[in-house]
């Protein structure tokens, strides 16, 4: 398999233990190069858990993980490296400006002083924010913080993108254009993208969807093959179906 057509990311054979709860069980799965990739689950079924586990905040207990190959247990800071994150809770800091938020963490990834203003004000043309630069991240309505956290997280040109429950609070409106922007970043960046949410509208017919349930990997496929295997034509009425019983791996 050329680098070009083998998955930019493979779980593999993942399992997490809390103290007293097994949050992940034997969960596999690759995520393909540029794609727009969701991630569905009941409340606690283990989808923040894994996220944790990507972007290791938590050490992985069983089970690896490879991006471009290269293992998260062996070598976490070059995995991580080319991994941005946005989280479900906003992590700006709310009395600093934009422009200080995205510098501070551009400096955290060793971004030089004239490459990282290059890099903020390309961040924040994009998502449409370049005006804001200036301004207190407390003066921001909650769509415009999540834009601007979808600039950070790019600017160190990751690869892959996860992002937890992003749109969660947001207005209809600006929770449809932080989707299609992501989406737009697969195709015209190639960043591959892990989205988890529990709007089952935000998912397109030929998006791939990892679903997980009580712990456990429950379905891999595209939303349409998410339907056909619960008989259904709407993915509502296939992901409440699927997730109604007890599942093993399809
Ligand atoms: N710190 C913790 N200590 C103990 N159990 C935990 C902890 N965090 C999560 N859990 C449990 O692990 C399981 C998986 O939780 P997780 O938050 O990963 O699920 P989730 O799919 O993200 O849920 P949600 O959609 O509600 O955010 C749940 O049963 C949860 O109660």
């Amino acid at each position: 398999m050329n680098q070009a057509t083998s998955p930019l990311l493979q779980v593999q054979d993942i399992g997490f233990s809390y103290p007293s709860k097994r949050a992940l069980d034997n969960v596999s799965f690759n995520l393909e190069r540029g794609a727009f990739h969701a991630l569905l689950g009941p409340n606690g079924a283990g989808k923040s858990t894994l996220f944790a586990l990507i972007s290791r905040l938590f050490k992985l207990q069983d089970g690896d993980i490879l991006l471009d190959g290269v293992s998260l247990r062996r070598s976490p800071a070059a995995v991580l490296g080319r991994i941005g994150m946005v989280f479900q809770q906003s992590s700006l800091d709310l009395d600093l400006s934009v422009a200080e938020n995205l510098h501070y963490h551009a400096a955290l990834h060793g971004i030089g002083r004239t490459e990282r203003k290059n890099r903020i004000e390309e961040e924040l043309r994009r998502v449409d924010m370049l005006d804001a630069l200036d301004r207190k991240v407390r003066a921001l309505n909650g769509g415009h913080r999540r834009r601007v956290e979808i600039a950070r997280a790019l600017l160190h040109h990751p690869d892959l993108l996860l992002l937890d429950e992003a749109t969660v609070g947001l207005d209809p409106r600006a929770r449809i254009e932080i989707n299609q922007h992501v989406r737009s970043l697969c195709v015209q960046q190639g960043v591959t993208v892990l989205w988890s949410t529990h709007l089952i509208e935000e998912i397109h017919n030929d998006d791939p969807v990892t679903l997980l349930h009580q712990s456990r990997l429950l379905a891999n496929g595209s939303a349409r093959q998410l339907c056909e295997l619960a008989g259904t034509d709407d993915l509502v009425t296939a992901f409440h179906s699927l997730t109604a019983k007890k599942g093993a791996a399809a």
